[in-house]
């Protein structure tokens, strides 16, 4: 098995002797090299198989070139020789997403020469000594022409235009389409000048940074630890083997997909006759085109449906995914408390709502936490598991396992109002609402975050997800609701700035696309090309008029660092309380569930390459301009890392525990 370059040593000093040369003396040998590849020749590791004169490989070996996903691009000669041996589109597609792939497609492209189900390297030794008397020449790809289709130009354009659209703001994508149009027009030689000279603006680049610590984050977030110091390697997860799902509206029709995708067996539970007719269609529908798309029959028989909660009696697991309302969902939790098994766990699919309160409706509250999914939950890989004051290591445990077999990036974190990733989306909301207020439009606050590397802006988000369900939450909150005394909706609310503009909205029926009418227009309801509404434009002119507020100039700047550094000062917060256990958490929650830009690393890691004295300086700024926004003001623990000199983000966490020692 070779993953490639130790990508911990990209940052300092590589070991080990010059890689580019030494494939140019294999390729160039006079005895013919055999690769004999097992398990997985990702990077560097294919890179030097595509020296060799033949590759052999394992049928259950994996191959691919993942460069692009560390911010790089196959820098050892993988982005010459490689389209000249299966192609340009080929190598283009392997290139530009770095997707690994099987042996079996690896041979159908021509990227090894054979398959076996032995020992590799018994194989690869018989076939060498096979070609031992066979010339090289045909066989060191360097030497091959690029083979390009008739019309490799459109072809680039083409390709170039896709990468630009989806790499939002990455570079990395950009320079693989580069460099493989560098092999496909120019001798190798300069090909691989080309390509040296774009891994040189590539390596030392913070995209490349961010990336590459993004992926130890993705892998440290495994390693999960509570509070209490019970940790991943200290607690072990109970074996589940059938589970529940109560509650068939979208998240809970997801999750069902998602657990009878993995191979569990699910009782599904709508009490609503109609509700469950629908649900059923919708569910096999799923289950039906995703098996179409990975090619397998598809899991329909794994789900049994019910109306009744008393069919979840012998499960192991219980996911509870009724409407987002404390009082009803205490009520499932008591019934399921009754009906289960002494020692079913009982999860809920809360997006924020206070899971200690669930599990004091229960006899067993150890075995209650919150498994937050994201919409479309068999689709997005994002699992907050939540755990309260009461919930065990063994609960914790066995749902971080259930999230890694359904296929999730499961992320251990404290119980407070909206979790990790909702928490730190009310200050970025509130200060896109508070610069429409100030003069900004919809259109321009999206666009900034757009061009930041968002998927969607905020506005466009909400228009998606639909107003109407923050509403409900504010109203019940008792936020939003007209000043009694005036009857006009007032921009203070419990002592802090508050604006209407998202209620009154909701008021008029502007859900977002459901009702064709939000942020934006759309040509009809549920319609998703969102349009600049005029109307909008005159409301927010009547609205400043009507609070007096005098519209200015926001620019580009403003907008970015409102929005992203009130969430980066509460996910210093949230650090700061515990809830999140180290900055990595945090960021793997905004790339997975927020689209947060994986080349900026997350918004923690964003904040270390942007500097904590700039975050800070910035805040402070912006707090004095807006003394009434809470969210603005500097949290302790961004004060205390600035003053310990801003030390690099692996080192946060030994700051934040002597914070957390001294409160
Ligand atoms: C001037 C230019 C000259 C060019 C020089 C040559 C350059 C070559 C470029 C490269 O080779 S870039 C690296 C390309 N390789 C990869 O991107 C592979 C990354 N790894 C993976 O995708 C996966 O780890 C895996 C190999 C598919 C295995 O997955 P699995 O789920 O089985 O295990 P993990 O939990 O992911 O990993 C286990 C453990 O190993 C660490 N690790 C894996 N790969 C690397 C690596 N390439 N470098 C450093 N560390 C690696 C991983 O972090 C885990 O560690 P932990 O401590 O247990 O968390």
């Amino acid at each position: 098995m070779h993953s490639g370059a130790d990508i911990k040593e990209f940052g300092g000093q590589m070991s080990g002797p010059p890689l580019i040369p030494m494939i140019h003396a294999i390729e160039a040998a006079s005895k013919p090299v055999v690769a004999a590849i097992e398990g997985i020749a990702l990077g560097g590791g294919l890179e030097l198989a595509l020296g060799c004169h033949y590759r052999i490989a394992h049928s259950k070996a994996r191959v691919g070139l993942p460069e692009v996903t560390l911010g790089l691009l196959p820098g050892a000669g993988g982005s010459q020789r490689l389209p000249r041996l299966i192609g340009v589109p080929a190598a283009l597609d392997l290139i530009t997403t770095g997707r690994h792939v099987t042996a079996a497609e690896a041979l159908k492209f021509g990227l090894v020469d054979q398959i076996t189900d032995h020992n590799t390297v018994n194989v690869a030794v018989k076939f060498a000594q096979r070609v031992a008397d066979q010339p090289l020449d045909a066989r060191r790809i360097s030497t091959y022409p690029c083979l390009c289709p008739s019309d490799v130009a459109v072809l680039f354009e083409e390709v170039m235009q896709r990468v630009r659209r989806t790499a939002r703001g990455a570079i990395a994508p950009i320079a693989c389409v580069q460099a493989v149009r560098a092999a496909a027009t120019l001798p190798y030689n300069q090909g691989m000048e080309r390509e040296r000279e774009l891994m040189a603006t590539l390596f030392t680049s913070g995209q490349a940074r961010a990336l590459q610590y993004f992926f130890f984050a993705q892998r440290a977030v495994g390693r999960w630890s509570m509070p209490s110091g019970a940790r991943w390697d200290t607690s072990k997860p109970r074996p589940v083997h059938k589970a529940a799902v109560i509650g068939l509206g979208t998240m809970g029709r997801g999750i069902t997909v998602a657990l009878a995708q993995a191979g569990f067996s699910v009782v599904a539970v709508e009490t609503q006759e109609k509700q469950l007719m629908e649900a059923k269609q919708a569910i096999s529908g799923m289950l039906e085109r995703g098996a179409k798309r990975r090619g397998v029959a598809p899991a329909l028989d794994k789900i049994n449906y019910g109306r009744n909660i008393q069919s979840v009696a012998d499960v192991d697991l219980v996911i509870e995914a009724v409407f987002e309302d404390m009082a009803l969902k205490k009520k499932v939790f008591q019934q399921l408390s009754a009906v289960c098994k002494p020692s079913t766990f009982l999860c809920s699919n809360t997006s924020g709502l206070d899971i200690d309160q669930l599990a004091c409706q229960t006899r067993n509250p150890e075995l209650v936490v919150g498994m937050h999914f994201f919409a479309p939950a068999h689709v997005m890989k994002l699992l907050e598991v939540v755990y309260g004051p009461k919930s065990s290591p063994l609960a914790v445990a066995t749902a971080m396992q259930l999230g890694k077999k359904i296929g999730k990036v499961s992320v251990a974190v404290g119980n407070c109002r909206g979790f990790v990733g909702n928490r730190m989306l009310k200050p970025y909301l509130e200060q896109a609402l508070f610069l429409l207020e100030e003069g900004a439009t919809p259109e321009f606050v999206d666009q900034v975050l757009e061009e930041f590397g968002f998927a969607m802006g905020v506005f466009r988000m909400s228009d998606l997800s639909g107003l109407d369900v923050g509403w409900k939450v504010r109203m019940a909150d008792g936020l939003a609701m007209p000043d009694p005394t005036t009857g006009q909706p007032t921009r203070l609310r419990q002592g802090r700035r508050y604006s209407p503009l998202g209620d009154l909205l909701c008021e008029q029926g502007r859900f977002g696309q459901k009702t064709g009418r939000g942020w934006y227009q759309y040509d009809k309801p549920g319609s998703q090309v969102a349009k600049p509404d005029p109307w909008l434009h005159s409301f927010l002119d009547e609205y400043r008029a009507r609070h007096a507020l005098v519209a200015h100039r926001i620019d580009h700047q403003e907008v970015l660092e409102r929005c992203l550094y009130s969430m980066i000062n509460e996910g210093f917060r949230i650090l700061e309380d515990g809830i999140a256990a180290g900055p990595e958490d945090i960021d793997v929650i905004y790339v997975f569930g927020y689209s947060w830009p994986r080349h900026h690393g997350g918004p923690m890691f964003y904040a270390a390459t942007v500097g904590l004295n700039k975050v800070l300086e910035r805040l402070e700024h912006y707090y004095q301009a807006h003394p009434d926004v809470p969210s603005l003001q500097p949290c302790h623990l961004l004060r205390k890392l600035v003053a310990s000199g801003s030390p690099p983000i692996q080192k946060w966490r030994e700051v934040i525990k002597k914070v957390r020692s001294q409160l």
